[in-house]
């Protein structure tokens, strides 16, 4: 049975220092509302951390990454092997979030939950080996019942090591070839979605690509309609990376540690959370809109306002990542700023 912790409840806001955090935004030297979801993020992150001075500093960065099954249904414009073979580039340094993670000083902590091109043992890669892949969720359910749990777990397990390490703030990133067509099913099934809303490019897939892609995906949801709770839904067609992702979402609320919620894949896999635990959704800020086909979609099911919109398609935490200076300027202003008395500024 998946899965007791899941259900625990998440800490909540605290109201009284969310009202002081927006009194002070109204005393700053600035008209009032000037910044915009600057001063939003700020009051929220006041009220999460229950501190008048809101800190995202230091960041945790995890990455999980997973194979996927459906992979073989030719649905990515990439080859599988690049998986692993990304693993090893995270851990040298190389990729995107690696050189990301470098310049904002966070900690970047990637998992390997299992990829068919398995790189073996890496310094600098957790190895939370699964399975080689899920299974092709056109014909079978991707995860057993216990490979689930174990995807779950290891969310929560990077959780508990970020909050061990002192973090403020937690992004959680992907990689997996084939897990937009994952993520789309999964979108689908949890907001009764036909195939062609949430079906797009990916890392790139032509018009006739797309078009193959969301047969793909009717295919999977006609096989797993059966599949009617979110955690069957997330077994059936999820993978190991979003279901990680999932029990960080959840993990992280009830832990009490804010997060930068990533792209269009990482999204869906916050859907998910807050539709198996409502109260973790306080404990989401989004980043950014995704180029992804899709990703505005899923954004208004959780009535989320992301901070950028920079036709990013990356994936591996990086829109989150390059989100986060903005919410250390949030703070900073928060923080710093003087108040009209302070500064001897008239007042409207
Ligand atoms: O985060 C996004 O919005 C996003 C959009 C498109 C692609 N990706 C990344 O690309 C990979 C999946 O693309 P695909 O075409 O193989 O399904 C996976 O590793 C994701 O991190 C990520
Ligand atoms: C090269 C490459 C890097 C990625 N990072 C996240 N998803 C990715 C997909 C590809 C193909």
């Amino acid at each position: 049975m998946t899965s007791n912790w899941l259900l625990e409840p998440c800490r909540t806001p605290d109201a009284s220092i969310e009202a002081g955090a927006r009194a002070r935004q109204a005393s700053l030297t600035k008209p009032p509302g000037s910044l915009g979801a600057l001063e939003v993020a700020a009051v929220r992150l006041a009220a999460l951390q229950r501190s008048s001075r809101p800190a995202v500093d230091p960041a945790w960065i995890s990455i999980f990454a997973g194979d996927h099954g459906v992979a073989e249904e030719g649905v990515s414009a990439f080859p599988q092997a690049v998986t692993g073979e990304m693993l090893r580039n995270f851990a040298n340094g190389g990729a995107a979030i690696s050189v990301l993670a470098h310049e904002l000083g966070a900690t970047l902590e990637v998992v390997n939950l299992g990829t068919v091109n398995d790189p073996g043992e890496i310094t600098g890669v957790r190895r939370a080996i699964i399975a080689a892949s899920t299974a092709n969720f056109c014909l079978q359910p991707a995860m057993t019942t216990a490979q689930l749990q174990a995807a779950l777990d290891a969310g929560a397990h990077s959780v508990a090591a970020a909050q061990a390490g002192g973090a403020r703030i937690f992004i959680g990133g992907e990689m997996g070839i084939a897990n937009t067509t994952a993520a789309s099913a999964l979108g689908c099934a949890l907001l009764g979605l036909p195939p062609g809303v949430l079906s797009g490019a990916g890392t790139g897939l032509d018009a006739g690509g797309v078009a193959h892609k969301a047969r793909v995906i009717a295919q999977a949801l006609a096989t797993h309609a059966g599949a009617t709770t979110v955690l069957e839904q997330l077994r059936c067609l999820g993978g190991f990376e979003i279901a990680a992702l999932t029990g960080v979402y959840v993990a992280a609320a009830q832990g009490g540690l804010p997060v930068l919620v990533d792209g269009f894949i990482a999204t869906v896999a916050a859907l998910a959370a807050v539709r198996i635990n409502p109260g973790c959704r306080d404990w989401l800020l989004f980043s950014h809109c995704s180029h992804e086909h899709g990703h505005a979609r899923v954004l208004a099911a959780l009535d989320a306002e992301p901070l950028l919109d920079l036709g990013l398609r990356l994936g591996e935490g990086s829109g989150a990542a390059i989100a986060f200076p903005l919410l250390r300027l949030a703070c900073a202003l928060h923080n710093g700023m003087a108040t009209f008395e302070q500064a001897g500024v008239s007042e409207a």
